[in-house]
């Protein structure tokens, strides 16, 4: 790598992520820089959403944010962007209004020649690249700076249900009706993801996080069928090219929110060095099925944050007890995104409660 970045000085994050059992979790969280932080509404009352992704000193400054107002609270950074990025570099028109939505979906298999057929990801997609770096300069070493992409599934079903959905139920017509022809797309979205999450490490990203948000709409077959193989290929790929530049490894985190039934399946076969979870299975449970396989990070429910100082306490001191009854790496997190009603005061209590219990 060319560019010369501040020393690390907390590797805490890097450390668990290679199954080392901390002196503390680290902890960071989902959204941390999003709408119930005061500092990030005042910036959106002037910019769009993905012109602030466009913008590297305004997407550096909002992925900095959190980490000035939890200083010394919080051991990780996340890059300011959405996984929506690619559709966007493959093509497709993306608006956000509040939710995302596309006004001109994948209707049938025909309508992918309507993508673009060479992705340039330097081209389409260097903004994020220039905002990583600027990001990593700025960060000063204070902490870790993750990079990410949307997973090839949950990024299929939003380019052909044109937005979110609650069945998903476009999606899976493809699946089910066009087999191959769905397997095409979601390896062609693969390789676009593995180019960007290369150029996102040599952009300076020092751990990468794969986020399948709907992985749990998909039936175990199914999840093994058509969203693993293309979570393998990222894997396999990111490692295979990283390594082919010279350019050092960083630890895979894959989130694949509600493939809870995967959790064995995925530590033994994903190649990923930490599996994120939701806070549908108990940390003690998670941790007996991968054994020290791979690092754990997660998963209070973001709604515990509404609950009040005593029910947070309680709920990171049970989590911690949880994750802590076995031997590996634990990275301390919510099991899916902050909401934009949650008090950051009461975050900051969720980060002294981890300092606190996560031993
Ligand atoms: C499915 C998904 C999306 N985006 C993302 C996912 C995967 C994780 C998940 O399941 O939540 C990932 C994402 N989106 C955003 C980040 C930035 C980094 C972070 O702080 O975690 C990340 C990692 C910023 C964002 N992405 C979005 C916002 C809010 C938009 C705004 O400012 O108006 C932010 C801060 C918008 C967005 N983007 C998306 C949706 C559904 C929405 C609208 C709903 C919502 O706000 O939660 C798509």
């Amino acid at each position: 790598m060319a560019t010369n970045f501040p020393p690390l000085k907390n590797d805490l994050l890097l450390r668990a992520a290679r199954g080392e059992r901390t002196e503390r979790a680290p902890v960071w969280v989902m959204r941390q820089a999003g709408r119930y932080l005061p500092e990030f509404r005042k910036v959106r009352e002037s910019h769009e959403f993905f012109e602030i992704c466009q913008t590297p000193v305004l997407a550096t400054e909002i992925t900095i944010q959190p980490i000035r107002r939890y200083s010394g609270l919080i051991d990780a950074s996340i890059i300011f962007s959405d996984i929506l990025v690619v559709p966007q570099a493959m093509g497709m028109e993306v608006l956000m209004n509040p939710g995302p939505s596309f006004p001109d979906p994948l209707v049938s298999p025909a309508d992918v020649s309507k993508l673009n057929a060479v992705i340039d990801v330097e081209k389409e997609l260097g903004y994020v690249f220039r905002a990583i770096t600027q990001t990593r300069q700025e960060l000063n070493g204070e902490v870790p700076l993750i990079g990410f992409s949307g997973a090839p599934w949950t990024l299929f079903a939003y380019m052909i249900e044109g937005g979110g959905s609650k069945t998903l139920q476009k999606a899976k017509t493809w699946l089910f009706k066009y087999p191959e022809e769905s397997k095409a797309l979601l390896l062609r979205i693969a390789d676009v993801c593995v180019d960007y999450l290369v150029g996102q490490v040599r952009a300076g990203a020092q751990l990468l996080q794969i986020f399948d948000s709907w992985a749990g709409e998909l039936s175990p077959y199914d999840f093994e069928q058509f969203s693993f193989p293309t979570l393998k290929h990222i894997s396999t790929n990111v490692r295979r090219r990283l390594a082919e530049e010279n350019i050092r490894d960083v630890p895979m985190t894959l989130f694949a929110k509600g493939a809870n039934y995967a959790l064995g399946f995925l530590a033994q076969n994903s190649g990923y060095d930490v599996l994120g979870l939701d806070w549908l299975i108990d940390p003690a449970e998670a941790r007996r099925i991968v054994g020290d396989k791979v690092a754990l990070q997660g998963n209070m429910d973001p709604n515990v944050l509404y609950g009040g100082r005593n029910a947070i306490e309680a709920a990171v001191k049970r989590m911690s007890e949880g994750f802590r009854s076995g031997q590996g790496g634990w990275i301390a997190n919510l099991g899916h995104g902050i909401t934009p009603g949650v008090d950051p005061e009461d975050l900051k209590w969720f980060f002294e409660c981890v300092h606190k219990y996560s031993m």
